[in-house]
C-alpha cells in the first residue's frame, strides 16, 4: 500500500532554554512548512542564535520541542567557521566530499556555485585567511547551497556585505527557492532584508527571549519591487510592538493619509503582548 508522504515543515512547541540557571528563551512557537521563509529579528541578545542552535541540533531542547521532517538541512552561521588548511574550492565542496561526490564532480559544483557567490576564480584557490570576511561568509553560503538543501538556517548570511552584493545573493537565494520545496529560517537584524526576503517574520522581544508578533507579506518574494519592500519595511517600523521589542520609543509624528492607508496592508497574524493571551487569526495592524 503506498502511504502519502507527510508534508514537511519544522515545528517548535512551547522551546525554552537557560545558560546554567539564566533562562534566554520561553515559549517559543513556530511552524515553517516547506516552500517558505521566514524571518526572526529582534534585538541583540534576545535568543536569535540560541533558537537557530537549537533547531540545527548544536544544542540540546530541554523545554518544550522541536520536530522536523526535512532530510537535508543546511547551516549558514554568524561566523563562517572555514576549515583554515583547506582552500575555499574545498571549503564549499567539503559537504559533497562527505556525501561521496567523485572530486572531479564535487569540484566543479563547487566551483559553479563558487562564482555564483561572487567569488573569482583565483579567490576560489586562496585560504580562509586570505579572504576577507564578507568573502568568507559568501564561502561558507555557498558550502551550503552546494548540497542542495531542503532546509536552510541562516544567521545574519548577508551582514558582512555591500548593498551590492547582497543584491546579487538575495537573487541567488531566490533562485534556489524557486522550483524547491526548500524552507528557510533566517536571523536578520535588517527589517528591510526580512521584508524582501521572507513570507513570515517572527519579532521576538529579550529578557527572557520569546515571539511578540508575527507578520505575513502579502505579496510573493519574487514580485516584490522596492517601493513594497520600503512601504512593508516603514510599516514595521511603525508597529507599537516591534518599536518596543528593539527599545524605539513610541512614535510621535503625524502620519499622512497614505501612511494610514498603507498601515492596513500588512497583516499581523500573531500577536502576543506580556501579560496578554495571544491574538490569533486575521488581525490587520
Ligand atoms: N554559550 C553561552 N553561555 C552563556 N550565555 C550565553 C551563551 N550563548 C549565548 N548566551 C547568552 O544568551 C543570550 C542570547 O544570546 P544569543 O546569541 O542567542 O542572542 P541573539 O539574539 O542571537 O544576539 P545577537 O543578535 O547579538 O547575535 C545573551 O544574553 C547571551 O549572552
Amino acid at each position: 500500500m503506498n502511504t502519502v508522504p507527510a508534508p514537511r515543515r519544522l515545528l517548535a512547541r512551547g522551546v525554552g532554554h537557560a545558560y546554567a540557571l539564566r533562562t534566554v528563551l520561553e515559549g517559543i512557537d513556530f511552524e515553517l512548512p516547506a516552500g517558505r521563509v521566514m524571518a526572526l529579528v529582534g534585538p541583540s541578545g534576545c535568543g536569535k542564535t540560541t533558537l537557530l542552535h537549537l533547531v540545527a541540533g548544536l544544542l540540546a531542547v530541554r523545554e518544550g520541542r522541536i520536530e522536523s521532517n526535512f532530510s537535508t538541512p543546511a547551516s549558514v552561521f554568524q561566523q563562517p567557521r572555514l576549515l583554515p588548511w583547506k582552500n575555499a574550492l574545498d571549503n564549499i565542496a567539503l559537504g559533497l566530499k562527505a556525501a561521496g561526490v567523485a572530486r572531479a564532480e564535487r569540484e566543479a559544483r563547487a566551483a559553479e556555485l563558487g562564482v555564483r557567490v561572487g567569488l573569482a576564480a583565483d579567490d576560489l584557490q586562496k585560504f580562509p585567511h586570505q579572504l576577507s570576511g564578507g568573502m568568507q561568509s559568501r564561502v561558507a553560503l555557498a558550502r551550503a547551497l552546494v548540497l542542495g538543501p531542503d532546509l536552510l538556517l541562516l544567521d545574519e548570511p548577508f551582514s558582512a556585505l555591500d548593498v551590492g552584493l547582497k543584491a546579487e545573493l538575495y537573487a541567488l537565494l531566490a533562485e534556489h527557492l524557486a522550483g524547491r520545496e526548500m524552507a528557510v529560517l533566517m536571523i536578520t537584524h535588517d527589517l528591510m532584508e526580512a521584508v524582501r526576503l521572507s513570507d513570515d517574520i517572527l519579532v521576538m522581544a529579550a529578557s527572557p527571549g520569546r515571539v511578540v508578533a508575527r507578520f505575513a507579506l502579502d505579496r510573493p518574494a519574487a514580485r516584490r519591487d522596492d517601493d513594497f519592500v520600503y512601504r512593508r519595511t516603514a510599516e514595521l517600523l511603525r508597529d507599537a510592538t516591534v518599536r518596543e521589542s528593539f527599545g524605539l520609543p513610541p512614535q510621535v509624528c503625524a502620519q499622512t493619509p497614505e501612511d494610514a492607508a498603507c498601515e492596513t496592508a500588512l497583516q499581523a497574524v500573531h500577536t502576543v503582548r506580556p501579560g496578554a493571551a495571544p491574538a490569533r487569526g486575521g488581525l490587520r495592524c
